[in-house]
């Protein structure tokens, strides 16, 4: 592109640098004496986004053009992160923009770090469906991610006297300049109301549904840069909107709040995320919430199939849509509606697109989390929806029988609707049914997936599952978050892993070489002093970085088990308390996650954490020997420099229970080295990194499900294990909680009657297996050898790897260069 074209899109230093300056008074109405940290950040970001613009309207007509497929990934959640940085990365520009910001007087890595996470997820599934657009996009192919525009996202957590205290997370409060808002693209999405059959003029049986009330859906779109390359795609988030947003009506004979009603009823739709990450709620809200965003988006793939001028018999030849575990599993009954209802199509050919565009993806195993829909509040909510769902059902359970004859209790198990207790839908069920392939997120978890929740339809239909293991983007989490390191990547291996990670095997080489090694620690001491600064500025709390930063972040849950990692720290301060000369490494335990504000146990953990930590942060007997520090708000942002700062990665869930996790992928590129059980991704991580490369211990998922099936008796452990016990007397006896013994009775007695999760069994594994990593990390040669060969076999967890993975097996589709 000539002349202004190419000077607002230009890459350069002087282009950006004008094109900020022309943004501070066109977008911000400021000049630079007047101009506020923000303003630079808003007229930064404009000036990326119109180069993002051009790459992304390229992409959109190139899919266009081209007779492709296209993946559409529905989720209700989508945890971005922000933005500015990884863009500036993607286009290749961050050099250009901090000497643009420069000349300007302003610290690029200060801007960066004004911006408001868009917090639209909880945790693991929704950081997955992020950096699966990031690969998407870098690997061109044609995607779009499909999912809400919230206008609260995850709640902000702050730590008051040692709880968790949720704050409104309000992202939204100084403008997003990343999104296009697109008031032509909407939809109309129904709800409650009634259905009546008829036949149309060409005499075929029609259903038509009269709604109770309508929402509008409107497209606000994100732009997803790929990596150093031109494909350009999109994040479209639905917004709720009133159909009417104002009833003159009613304003005039004066019931004001009559008048904007169905306004505020609307706008709740979109209004905010729900924290539950497992324990499932089936509030009314989310059900509406899941519907409206997968009414809007199968809606917009039909407009776009017209658009493209091909007819309905192609739809699943030119989209596939995965769906991000059951929260989108109403798409099932939702196409065939659009298709029956609306296009007229007969069922078995509805069936037909259905099941070839539709495929599921399982993240958990917890028979809590498994979502399922009451049948009074699914019919009252979605009438026609449930009509089309018993349908489903009954040419199912048809198949079943045939291939079951007799077999009535398989019939029961394997139906739509739990018929025992009060009637409710099985969404996995329906999403199985519903979909050509499922997949779980780990060799393992696929595996028991197969052998226990959905073992019925894996005997039906082997052919249809699949494992495709999680993977982490290696732009954000490593080349992004970790920059020293990166340098050293580009050094030594050429800059080509950061598209292609298996190029990190190129570190083997340099494992033993001392200079070598010498870089490698003192990039991993600089990102320690990086964490410790931000830890003292969180929590007022100075830590030394040459301890062994010891670090477990994710949501909390008692089957993640940081009560395991509580109860281990409360041991060894015990032990260096009645052993002062013990010649035991420093260690600074760091935990960070967020609890679901409804889940007791998960906020009675987190102050067991700080308990802990008050205590022993003001021990003067524990200086310089222990830490314990509670890092608030565990968000994408702060995770950018807690993983580049670890020596040590915990990964401790109960065997069998985590279905992978994503965040064992992270510490492990950024070389630390991993304590964990054979759960999830866990075993693949040591099958890469070899097993002396990783410091494992627990009961393996079999025994784990032995022992919950025959029972286990806490107590015995407690009995067997004189530093266990004291822990949990300690513990007991308020030491940490201000002399106050009651807070911490109802985990004590938890631990000691139920202990669902085995922590008191796998206690005494787990305490030599961290005296392994003590004596380990006495040895910095040997331990820095390990470290950099995880680095160099982590190849395998980039999210590439498995994007190309659900290309090859489950989506058929390649890149389009
Ligand atoms: C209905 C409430 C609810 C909300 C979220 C969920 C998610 C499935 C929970 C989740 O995030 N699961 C995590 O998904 C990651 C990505 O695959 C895995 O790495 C984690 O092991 C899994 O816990 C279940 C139930």
């Amino acid at each position: 592109p000539g002349g202004a074209e190419a000077a607002r899109h230009g890459l350069d230093a002087e282009s950006l640098q004008r094109d900020v300056l022309d943004n501070l008074v066109s977008l911000q109405a400021r000049y630079p004496a007047i101009a506020t940290p923000h303003d630079w950040y808003m007229a930064l970001s404009y000036s990326v986004r119109d180069r993002l613009l051009l790459r992304w309207v390229d992409t959109v007509q190139r899919y266009a053009a081209a007779d492709v497929r296209v993946a559409c990934y529905l989720s209700a959640e989508f945890l971005i992160g922000p933005q500015l940085g990884n863009n500036l990365l993607n286009l290749g520009i961050e050099a250009q923009a901090r000497a643009a910001m420069l000349a300007l007087g302003q610290d690029l890595d200060t801007v960066i770090a004004l911006e408001e996470e868009p917090g639209l997820g909880n945790g693991g599934l929704g950081r997955l469906a992020a950096c699966y657009l990031d690969s998407l996009a870098t690997l061109q192919m044609p995607a779009l991610g499909y999912g809400i525009r919230y206008e609260f996202g995850i709640f902000r957590q702050a730590i008051r006297d040692g709880w968790q205290v949720e704050e409104t997370d309000k992202w939204l409060q100084k403008g997003n300049p990343w999104e296009i808002v697109r008031p032509d693209v909407a939809y109309y999405v129904n709800f409650g109301g009634h259905t009546q059959s008829a036949t149309d003029a060409e005499g075929r049986f029609r259903v038509r549904w009269t709604a109770a009330n309508q929402v509008k859906g409107v497209a606000c779109d994100t732009p997803v840069p790929g990596y150093r390359v031109e494909t350009c795609n999109t994040l479209r988030l639905w917004k709720s909107e009133a159909v009417e947003s104002f009833d003159l009506a009613d304003f005039n004979v004066g019931d004001y709040y009559g008048a904007v009603q169905e306004k505020v009823i609307s706008e709740t739709l979109s209004k905010v995320l729900y924290p539950n990450d497992e324990p499932e709620m089936g509030k009314r809200l989310r059900l509406a919430q899941q519907y409206f965003f997968v009414s809007c988006s199968l809606q917009d793939m039909l407009r776009l199939l017209e658009l493209k001028g091909e007819p309905i018999e192609r739809f699943a030849d030119m989209f596939v849509a995965q769906l991000n575990d059951t929260h989108p599993s109403i798409a099932v009954a939702e196409l065939m509606r659009l298709l029956l209802d609306e296009r007229g199509l007969q069922w078995e050919q509805a069936w037909d697109i259905t099941r070839r565009t539709l495929a599921y993806t399982n993240h958990t195993l917890l028979p809590e989390a498994l979502e399922t829909w009451g049948l009074p509040l699914f019919r009252s909510l979605l009438p026609r929806p449930l009509e089309i769902i018993y349908e489903i059902n009954r040419r199912f359970l048809d198949e079943v029988r045939q291939r079951h004859p007799g077999d009535e209790s398989r019939v029961a198990r394997m139906s739509l609707i739990d018929e025992s207790g009060d009637r409710r839908i099985r969404m996995a069920h329906l999403a199985t049914v519903g979909s050509h392939a499922v997949n779980g997120v780990a060799a393992l978890h696929s595996s028991l997936l197969r052998e226990t929740v959905l073992r019925d339809f894996a005997e039906l239909w082997p052919e249809r599952f699949h494992n495709v293991t999680n993977g982490v983007t290696p732009r954000r989490f490593l080349a992004l978050c970790n920059p020293g390191l990166a340098r050293l990547l580009d050094e030594t291996v050429g800059e080509g892993w950061i598209a292609d990670l298996t190029r990190l095997r190129g570190l083997e080489a340099h494992a033993d070489d001392a200079a070598f090694q010498r870089r490698w620690r003192a990039i991993k001491h600089a990102n320690k002093e990086v964490l410790a600064q931000h830890i003292q500025s969180a929590t007022g709390v100075v830590v030394d970085p040459r301890a062994l930063f010891d670090i477990q972040v994710k949501r909390i849950h008692e089957y993640k088990r940081q009560h395991l990692n509580a109860l281990y720290m409360v041991a060894l301060y015990q032990r260096l308390r009645r052993e002062p000369q013990l010649a035991l490494a420093p260690r600074c335990f760091v935990f960070g996650g967020k609890a679901a504000p409804g889940y007791a146990m998960a906020k009675l953990i987190i102050r067991l954490i700080n308990g802990i930590a008050e205590v022993v942060n003001n021990d003067p007997a524990m200086e310089g020997r222990l830490k314990v520090i509670f890092f608030p708000n565990f968000n994408v942002k702060s995770a950018h420099h807690i993983y580049p700062a670890a020596d040590l990665s915990e990964q401790i869930s109960t065997a069998g229970k985590e279905a992978s996790g994503t965040g064992n992928m992270k510490f492990m590129m950024n070389g630390a080295l991993t304590i964990g059980t054979l759960d999830g991704a866990n075993v693949e991580i040591r099958e890469e990194a070899g097993a002396e490369n990783f410091f494992l211990f627990g009961l393996r998922a079999q025994d784990v499900e032995r022992l919950q099936r025959e029972g286990y008796r806490p107590a015995d452990h407690v009995a067997a294990h004189d530093e266990l016990r004291e822990a949990l007397d300690l513990i007991a006896s308020g030491h940490f909680s201000r002399g106050e013994s009651e807070v911490f009775r109802p985990l004590v007695e938890n631990l000691m009657q139920w202990d669902h999760f085995l922590a008191l069994a796998d206690y005494a594994d787990y305490a030599a297996c961290q005296a392994r990593v003590d004596a380990a990390w006495q040895d910095p040669a040997g331990w820095t050898r390990m470290s950099i060969l995880n680095t160099a076999r982590s190849g395998k967890f980039s999210s590439d790897r498995a994007i190309r993975e659900y290309g090859d097996r489950i989506w058929s589709l390649a890149p389009i260069g």
